[in-house]
């Protein structure tokens, strides 16, 4: 069992101005609200670690990213997430900046440097990158791909079916597909509509391996058998209370259009989520039935709450006296989610030939135990 790694970055502030002198302070791995320099009772959190305005992507990834990335390459899932408000920092901190890159960056990078110090195995590597807006799937790699399902079979799990895999050998190509991603993701994108930072975006890579054939067929090692892990990288929307306040007024009015939908489906996406992370939280036998079905983000990152992936949360906050309350929110999940625990394990299928292998092995050995048990 491995707990989920949680953190939250502070990004800096807009603006100089103090409004009513309530502030919040980072000190080593906690985050509390301050009235006029005093702490404020019950508005204190701490997290695995607190990253403050001066923190660089490159710390960022290196305390909470990277050991994920390194398992990834050796057959552990794993699955970064930036969750937080609009404009709060999960496009900076995924995407970065030219001085700065983020964390996609940094680890597609990453794992093309460790597969080759990985002589021994060779690696097949498929990216896909999908958004989530208004409870549809689309497809970030092809436009056409629009509105997809979300199928389960034994061997796959659940996927997206009908989503474009690309086999990639170098990080520049990832890196370019990902830029043809964000293109489409601001495609038809309009002031009434921003719907880029309206979505939800998971990348994901599919890193399978196989040890490379030696010489010496007899001997056998975990290296004949195939290893799977996969990797997502994604940011998740915290709808803004006063964006949700307007949807409500919209609502009233009898007006409809983009904004109420968004308003109904993200919520939906966010309400699960917010379940699904409460019932997690909970844990032991208390924690009954986990409602992953209920919207497609919690079905799809299924694996990296409470299942077989190694997860990271990096919760981003706004620090301004205005979203004083959104960021609350945004430290309560993340108070919850620190709790979650994930089983994790490499996944490794046995081809028959290193089946056959492992037998052969097991029957030698047996066989060495019978002569000295006889001698
Ligand atoms: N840690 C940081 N250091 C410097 N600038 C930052 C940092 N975090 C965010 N910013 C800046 O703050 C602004 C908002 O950040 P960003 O676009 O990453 O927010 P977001 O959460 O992705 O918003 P949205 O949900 O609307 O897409 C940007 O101008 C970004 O460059």
């Amino acid at each position: 069992m491995e707990k989920i790694c949680v953190a939250v970055r502070v990004r800096p502030a807009n603006n100089e101005e103090n409004g009513n002198g309530t502030s919040w302070k980072v000190e080593d791995n906690r985050i509390s609200l301050h009235a006029l320099g005093t702490p404020i009772a019950g508005a204190s959190y701490a997290f695995d670690h607190v990253f403050d305005q001066d923190c660089t992507n490159s710390r960022v990834y290196d305390l909470l990213t990277k050991d994920i990335i390194h398992a990834a390459v050796e057959g552990f899932n794993g699955t970064a997430f930036a969750y937080g408000q609009t404009s709060s920092g999960k496009t900076y901190t995924m995407n970065g900046s030219d001085n700065d890159p983020g964390i996609i960056h940094r680890a597609v990078k990453d794992i093309f440097t460790k597969i080759q110090m990985r002589a021994d195995r060779e690696f097949l590597i498929r990216v896909s990158y999908m958004e989530i807006y208004n409870e549809d799937i689309n497809d970030l790699l092809a436009v056409e791909n629009q509105k997809l399902p979300i199928h389960e079979s034994l061997e796959r799990g659940v996927f997206v079916a009908g989503l474009r895999e690309e086999i990639v050998n170098t990080a520049e190509q990832v890196l370019e597909l990902i830029q043809r991603g964000e293109v489409n993701r601001h495609f038809g994108e309009t002031n009434m509509n921003v719907r880029s930072s309206r979505s939800h975006t998971i990348f994901r890579m599919v890193i399978e391996s196989k040890g490379k054939d030696t010489c010496n067929a007899d001997t056998s090692s975990s290296d004949d058998a195939i290893r799977v892990s996969v990797l997502r990288l994604s940011m998740i929307w915290h709808q803004n209370l006063v964006d949700l306040a307007g949807s409500e007024r919209i609502a009233k009015t009898g007006a409809g259009g983009v904004r109420l939908k968004e308003g109904k489906h993200i919520n939906k996406s966010l309400m699960v989520l917010g379940n699904v992370i409460n019932k997690l939280s909970e844990g032991g036998r208390q924690r009954g039935h986990i409602p992953y079905r209920d919207s497609k983000l919690t079905r799809i990152l299924q694996p990296a709450l409470g299942g077989n992936a190694k997860t990271s949360i990096i919760c981003t906050v706004a620090p301004e006296e205005v979203h004083i309350e959104e960021t609350k929110g945004t430290l309560q999940f993340a108070s919850r989610a620190k709790r979650i625990t994930n089983c994790v394990q490499v996944n490794e299928i046995l081809t028959d030939a290193a089946l056959l292998k492992r037998q052969k092995l097991e029957i030698e050995e047996l066989r060495q135990k019978l002569q000295v048990t006889l001698i």
